[in-house]
């Protein structure tokens, strides 16, 4: 029998389970004290293939606390991506990088999936996020705000160039591929502060690969998996198994953030990690099913992920992220809009998933 239209309660209905797994994940990003002389070494010794962080590690939120208030000693121009970012260094000559805001968060970005620049709380959010579907391939982030104008004395000369004060209030363009003077970010008149999101650098080797369901960029122009119903037999073929599934980890929490932007993905020990979060959470009320077309051409999903997912229905995974959000030093991170539209697009995932099973059975989970 037929039940399109129609969700099985279970997917609207609260699972009781989620609230011990909702304290967990608060004890773990909670901001807490550290210990300089140890805090950067204990968190480079993390990372394994694209686990960043051990499943629940209180000390995480050591390093929110440290990246969110350590003094910043040197500010030079991130040489990496495309978009305006800078490198603070702290003590130990531990790096992190700053994604500024540009957008204030009840601003609604229109037009592609791929519009506009960054949003700084839009990384953060998706590290939150990444951590309640257990998928901890994600950089830690945490908000912040700095006086770029306090700063100025430590930054490198070529940065400091790029530097104008405008209105009475110092701001940065920065140098990089997109920066350019007539775009730029400022201290705010009120705080004399810029708020933005700092994301702890993963050590290691990063290899970047072509995502095989990138955009053509150009509406007139499909691209090979827009044309072919058939595309993922093609895609199988030259992935293994757990590079597909990762892939398709990557588009159910690409969907749910609307991030349309994921042409090329990174990979450590050959493992995905999910960086570069900057592009999500830019319409409340539009959602790009397109970015899920990894799971409904393939019809495979982890099993843990899908699980993961069941635990988290009914209003669950808002509650729990909002909650996590709210311990942030920039809350509020996002409008109720955007907490409706990640429920609306859980919804869109469970049916999906359930249209598969419909079709292949429970051979679908692996
Ligand atoms: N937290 C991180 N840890 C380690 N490397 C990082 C981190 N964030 C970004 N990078 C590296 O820097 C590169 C640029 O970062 P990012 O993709 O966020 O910038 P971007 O300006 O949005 O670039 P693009 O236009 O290519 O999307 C990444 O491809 C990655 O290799
Ligand atoms: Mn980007």
């Amino acid at each position: 029998m037929r039940t399109a239209g129609v969700l099985k309660p279970a997917f609207r209905n609260r699972n009781p389970k989620y609230v011990h797994l909702k304290q967990e994940l608060l004890a773990v990003v909670e901001p807490k004290p550290y210990n300089i002389s140890t805090i950067w070494k204990t968190a480079n010794s993390w990372p394994k293939a694209n686990e960043v962080i051990p499943g629940n590690e209180k000390l995480v939120g050591a390093v929110i606390n440290a990246i969110a208030t350590e003094p910043i000693l040197r500010i030079k121009n991130s040489q990496r991506g495309t978009q305006l970012k800078l490198v603070f260094e702290f003590a130990q000559s531990q790096h992190v990088l700053f994604k500024p805001k540009w957008y204030n968060r009840e601003e609604v970005i229109n037009g592609t999936v791929y519009s506009g620049k960054d949003r700084h709380n839009s990384e953060i959010v998706s590290f939150h996020l990444a951590m309640i579907l257990n998928l901890r391939s994600t950089p830690i982030v945490a908000g912040r705000r700095i006086s770029l104008r306090d700063h100025v004395s430590r930054t490198v000369p070529e940065l400091q160039k790029t530097m104008p004060i405008v209105n009475n209030g110092q701001c940065v363009y920065g140098v990089c591929y997109y920066c350019n003077s007539d775009e730029m970010v400022c201290d705010d008149p009120d705080s004399g502060l810029l708020e933005g999101a700092v994301l702890y650098t993963i050590p290691g080797k990063i290899n970047k690969l072509r995502s095989p369901w990138q955009r053509t960029y150009d509406n007139a122009v499909l691209a090979a998996w827009e044309k072919n119903d058939n595309y993922c037999s093609m895609v199988r073929k030259k992935l293994t198994l757990e590079a597909l599934l990762d892939l398709i980890d990557a588009a159910l929490f690409d969907f749910l953030i609307q991030n349309g932007d994921r042409h090329h993905y990174e990979t450590r020990d050959g493992r995905l990690l999910l960086l570069d979060n900057g592009k999500g959470f830019g319409n409340p009320y539009v959602d790009h099913m397109d970015i899920l077309a990894p799971l409904y051409q393939c019809c495979i999903v982890r099993r843990t992920t899908w699980e993961r997912l069941l635990l988290f229905s009914g209003g669950a995974l808002t509650d729990t992220l909002r909650a996590m959000n709210e311990l942030d030093l920039l809350k509020p991170l996002l409008t109720k809009e955007h907490y409706d539209a990640l429920e609306r697009r859980l919804l869109y995932i469970y049916g999906t998933v359930e249209l598969c099973k419909e079709k292949y059975g429970t051979k679908l989970f692996k």
